[in-house]
């Protein structure tokens, strides 16, 4: 028995990022620790999200390299969809064995079912009802799925990661993270993609001038970009689907991808009866991730916040729970900067203060054409911008880009926004050259 007779002195109710990126060192400092898992170990990243997601991209990465790399590297060069797929399978597949391991090996007790909470110290799963001290709910979220006729013929980002063979014809439904990476990776693995926006912009929250980058060279490889155009039903006919809409009539297609967002998982978890308070967009917490219930926390992407919601977000939260049960902190959340990467071709990232805010806010924005920098001109990189943001004593505060390199760039460029490098400081720093690091960190 732990502290106060509890089974447990802290259990997770879900094993994604959100809790075992804390939960291991937590553990391995003596803490009883539980985590109750229903689906697969390491929850949606690993498995059906980002480590699967870029594992199918590689390729596509490689790909745009040597078609910039014309004619100095010739020859076609096409995607083997299925051996793509066992590839996937082999790098994936074994990721909740791995993760399951590190966990046990650090001493958490791995449960697995769905659990509920019945009171604010215990957890049902199935028949069993476990207590603990303290409970972090770190459920995740769910695929959205449109409400119209049909609907149950479309498909999640899930089942596009695990397609056997790749349809003749997909239409992607939303213009989200999932719509646009999909659609690349669909594209360039021969697919004729179409992408449905019901309204004019996709990725609404980066900067429209790259957004549009991104779309025009999808368009320029084929893509059928359709705007204003919302999806009223969805029907089976013969061997194919028909793809019924407000403004372009009716389409065909072989596959439908609904990308229209993400929902939290808060059904079904006994909130409403302990009396944890959600929204629409997640559960409700503090600044110190607890929720209105004080020992019930909340950690990852079922946080109704302002924060996106990404991997790096929800392993900062739960290193945070973690150093405050270990009692190493009493301190509030203080997020850094977080960045953010559409893994599209070119790729999308930015941090910081955005331009339109730095707009309004009168901040300095210089900005570069990637294709003018002297190192990117040997791989042929022949489009690309990127946006720097600056306040008043020139510190950098924002960075934006749309290149092939901008995760790299924007990652490289984190320090000089969380630390507030002044010149003395970015004088200190020498790089490594001729690297992508070195051209980034030129720029400022
Ligand atoms: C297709 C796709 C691509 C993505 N790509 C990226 C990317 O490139 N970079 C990035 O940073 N982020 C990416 N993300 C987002 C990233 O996957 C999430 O931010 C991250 O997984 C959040 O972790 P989490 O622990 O909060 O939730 P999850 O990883 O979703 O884990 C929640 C877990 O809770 C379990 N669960 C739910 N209810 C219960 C219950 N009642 N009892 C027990 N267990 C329960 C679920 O089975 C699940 O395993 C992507 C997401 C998707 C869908
Ligand atoms: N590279 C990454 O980091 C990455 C990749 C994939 C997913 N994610 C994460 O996964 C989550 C979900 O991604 P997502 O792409 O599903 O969500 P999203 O919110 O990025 O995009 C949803 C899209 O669907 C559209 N939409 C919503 N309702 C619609 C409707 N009724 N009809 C037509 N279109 C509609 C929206 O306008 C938007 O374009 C996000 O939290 C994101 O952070 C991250």
């Amino acid at each position: 028995m732990s502290v106060e007779n509890y089974d447990y002195d802290v259990l997770y109710l879900g094993s994604g990022h959100g809790t075992f990126d804390g939960a291991i060192p937590l553990a391995a400092k003596g803490v009883k620790v539980a985590v109750v898992e229903g689906g697969l170990i390491g929850g949606t990243c690993p498995n059906r999200g980002c480590n699967a997601k870029i594992t199918l991209d590689a390729p596509v990465a490689l790909q745009r390299q040597l078609a910039a790399l014309n004619p100095v590297i010739t020859g076609n060069t096409t995607i083997n969809w299925p051996a793509n797929m066992a590839h996937k399978h082999e790098v994936i597949d074994g990721l909740p064995n791995f993760i399951g391991g590190l966990l046990k090996d650090n001493g958490v007790e791995v449960i697995t079912g769905y659990g509920k909470l019945t009171a604010a110290h215990s957890v049902q799963v199935g028949d069993q009802t476990y207590t603990a001290d303290k409970i972090v709910l770190a459920t995740g979220l769910h695929s959205h799925r449109l409400a119209i006729p049909g609907s149950e013929l479309a498909h999640d980002s899930e089942d596009f990661l695990n397609l056997t063979s790749l349809p003749a014809r997909m239409t992607v439904i939303g213009g989200g993270y999932i719509a646009l990476e999909l659609a690349t990776i669909a594209n360039a693995a021969g697919s004729d993609v179409t992408i449905l926006l019901r309204g004019q912009q996709a990725l609404r929250q980066f900067h429209q001038p790259f957004v549009e980058t991104v779309l025009s060279d999808l368009t320029d490889r084929g893509v059928q970009i359709l705007r204003e155009t919302q999806v009223t039903a969805l029907k089976q006919a013969d061997n194919a689907l028909q793809v019924v809409t407000d403004t372009q009539g009716t389409l065909v297609t072989d596959w439908v991808l609904d990308a229209t967002g993400r929902d939290p998982n808060t059904q079904n978890l006994g909130l409403e009866d302990v009396g944890v308070a959600y929204t629409d967009h997640g559960i409700t917490v503090n600044d110190h991730l607890q929720t209105s219930v004080p020992n019930i926390y909340a950690s990852g992407d079922v946080i109704d916040k302002e924060q996106p919601k990404l991997t790096p977000t929800a392993i900062f939260e739960s290193m945070y729970l973690s150093q405050t049960f270990a009692g190493e902190t009493t301190e509030p959340i203080d997020y850094p900067a977080i960045p953010t990467v559409v893994f599209t071709s070119p790729r999308l990232a930015q941090v910081g203060v955005s331009v339109a805010q730095a707009q309004k806010d009168g901040a300095t924005v210089e900005t570069n054409h990637v294709p003018n920098d002297w190192y990117r001109q040997v791989g042929k990189e022949s489009q690309g911008d990127n946006a720097l943001i600056f306040d008043a004593e020139h510190h950098l505060i924002g960075a934006t880009e749309v290149s092939e390199q901008a995760a790299d760039v924007i990652n490289t460029l984190l320090p000089a926004i969380e630390f507030q490098y002044g010149p003395a400081e970015i004088g200190r720093l020498v790089h490594l050259f001729p690297t992508i690091g070195a051209s980034a960190w030129g720029q400022l």
